[in-house]
């Protein structure tokens, strides 16, 4: 395989390309031949006759390209440019398509893509590239999930240089400004490493997605997002919205990935317009890019290249890393021209997946490694400078931008984590479960206490029981929080209402609550936890299913400290959830 990237901005640079003698030598004996064009330019004109040049003398050539907001040539990042990349391959297949797709279109596109997919053989990776301006992006990729593409998925949505106006694709000779472009790999000596890094840090406190209707997100912890958003972010209502919030994506956490959704536009009602999805009920922090930790993740995905030894590379890199980076972006990018030539463009959304779920990214890199064959012995992996992020300490005048953001990320980052303690610390000197409105933790052991006084002094028994909800994360994931937060208020309901007047029901921690039974024997204790426990499996929670609860009942020993009965009531809880949930233990 070779790779040839070259950088036109004019038609004289056109000729030059026509007439690479390298780039003829190789297209005679290539078994095929991907050209991917990127450019600044809006005009479609001007991507449409540099394909046609390229076709006219390489008919065999498969052209594709997007319009940019930054293009990737040689590992260099170039600003208001067009380059073109030329992967010659030997022994492998390239395919190219263009599927029309308007907003509304996306399910079938996905269906009509994974047909052409399903009879193709041998395919070793997906090159997509989307105007994902002009339709939802997430309902193309949901659609594609389905297909369960066992291979890499790599590629980014066309961009506008900000604007968010109008993106364009190119297949063959002609742009589109609707619709996918399709490059399927093929052939069993053809192998494609992918990777994918943010490098983006959480920064403000969690606030939940209130309200969120397609890819609009209406409420933010309950107003109207624009207004949540200005105030952190002091933004204007205005064409340079989604530059000015560029760089301050929401992070969402879903199963293992933490992932960025970029903000694009305001609507009339101060609701937020995404390019990708944030689900209602969901946690969102604020964020922003940390160089240290850019530069840290792109030497792991550097060193990992270097063992996969490419013979090409592509990088589909997030607009705003360009934002965040300034001109010391090629920190991250033209390490990678030190493996092989690397071409690629800055992208409105990047495509990653790697035989698991596939994904629509915001503010990530997405570096793609090619090579035909069996890899050379394993060469030494980059060692220049030694540690991790050594070009941003070494020289104290170079890099100041960078070292300055790395310095503010990380007193951001502690001066959050000490709010957060001292708020936790507040919370935990209230007696109150704001959320449950019963007695919290603090207050239970207090009462407890107690209880332990009294049992002491009047040799008058008492028991525990501790009942969790089973499968609260999941009930989160699936529902989001919101509902997670009704079933909690629920449940504490319940159990106020099912047990006696002098029971002290409390909020012990996340889906686990306490119940005090004063005057109580372990047998009678039984009798109320089963009871409780049946009316729980009975109720029909607003969000319309039922749910199931582990719970554990433990009489108080004489002499026993407070932390010794916890520990026993706690015992009896993890034997109930040890024999699967959804069950009673009482600990004689
Ligand atoms: N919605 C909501 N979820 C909470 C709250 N506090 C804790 N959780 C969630 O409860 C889950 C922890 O519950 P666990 O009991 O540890 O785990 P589980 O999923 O219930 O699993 P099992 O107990 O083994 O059935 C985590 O997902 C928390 O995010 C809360 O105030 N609201």
């Amino acid at each position: 395989m070779k790779q040839l990237s070259f950088n036109l901005d004019s038609n004289s640079e056109l000729t030059s390309l026509l007439a690479d003698p390298e780039l003829g030598r190789w297209a005679e004996r290539a078994s095929a031949m991907l050209v991917q064009i990127y450019s600044a330019q809006q005009e479609p004109e001007w991507l449409e006759s540099i394909a046609a040049a390229i076709l006219a003398r390489y008919p065999q050539a498969r052209v594709v390209g997007a319009s940019t907001v930054g293009e990737i040539h040689l590992g260099h990042t170039l600003t208001g440019s067009t380059v073109v990349g030329v992967t010659l391959l030997e022994s492998s297949g390239v395919e190219t398509l263009f599927l029309p797709c308007k907003r509304g279109d996306e399910e079938h596109t996905a269906k009509e893509l994974l047909q052409i997919l399903a009879q193709r053989l041998k395919v070793a990776g997906l090159l997509l590239l989307t105007t994902s301006t002009t339709f939802n992006a997430n309902t193309l990729i949901a659609g594609l999930n389905r297909g369960r593409l066992a291979y890499p998925v790599f590629g980014g949505g066309a961009a506008d240089y900000g604007r968010v106006k109008r993106s364009l694709v190119l297949h063959q000779q002609r742009c589109r400004d609707s619709g996918v472009v399709a490059v399927i790999f093929k052939g069993d000596d053809l192998h494609i490493d992918c990777h994918s890094y943010l490098g983006w840090r959480a920064l403000s406190r969690p606030m939940i997605a209130t309200e969120v209707k397609g890819l609009t997100l209406t409420l933010l912890d309950n107003r109207p997002a624009f207004e949540v958003l200005a105030r952190y972010l002091n933004i204007a209502n205005d064409e340079r919205f989604h530059l000015n919030c560029l760089e301050f994506p929401l992070m969402v956490t879903r199963g293992k990935h933490t992932l960025a959704r970029t903000p694009i536009s305001v609507c009339r009602d101060r609701s937020v317009e995404f390019f990708a999805d944030i689900r209602q009920g969901e946690e969102v922090r604020l964020g922003y890019g940390d160089p240290r930790m850019i530069i840290r993740d792109a030497r792991q995905v550097h060193d990992k290249m270097t063992r996969f030894a490419p013979e090409a590379v592509f990088l589909y890199s997030c607009g705003c890393r360009r934002f965040l980076m300034q001109e010391q972006v090629e920190l991250e990018t033209l390490p990678f021209a030190k493996l092989a030539p690397t071409t690629g463009f800055y992208t409105y959304g990047e495509f990653y997946g790697n035989g698991e779920d596939l994904l629509l990214l915001n503010s990530t890199m997405v570096a793609v490694g090619l090579r035909e064959g069996e890899a050379p012995p394993a060469r030494e992996t980059l060692r220049d400078p030694p540690e991790e992020a050594a070009e941003l300490v070494d020289d104290p005048y170079a890099n100041q931008h960078l070292r300055i953001m790395g310095r503010l990320m990380h007193f951001i980052d502690a001066v959050t984590d000490e709010l957060q303690q001292a708020s936790h610390e507040l919370e935990e000197k209230t007696t109150v479960d704001k959320l449950t409105q019963l007695p919290n933790r603090v207050q239970m052991e207090e009462l407890l206490t107690q209880e332990i006084l009294s049992e002491e002094r009047y040799g008058r028994p008492f028991s525990l029981i501790l009942m969790d909800i089973d499968n609260m994360a999941e009930i989160n994931d699936r529902h989001g929080r919101l509902i997670g937060d009704e079933v909690l208020a629920e449940t504490a309901q319940l159990l106020s209402a099912h047990t006696r007047r002098t029971d002290m029901v409390g909020r012990w921690e996340g889906g686990t609550f306490m119940v005090i039974l004063p005057d109580t024997q372990l047998a009678e204790a039984k009798v109320a936890a089963v009871k409780l426990y049946a009316m729980f499996g009975q109720t029909h929670f607003t969000h319309g299913e039922h749910c199931t609860a582990s719970l554990g009942v433990a009489q108080y020993p004489p002499d026993y400290s407070l932390e010794q009965m916890i520990s026993r009531v706690r015992q009896s809880l993890s034997r109930a959830k040890q024999g699967g949930g959804d069950q009673v233990n009482t600990l004689n």
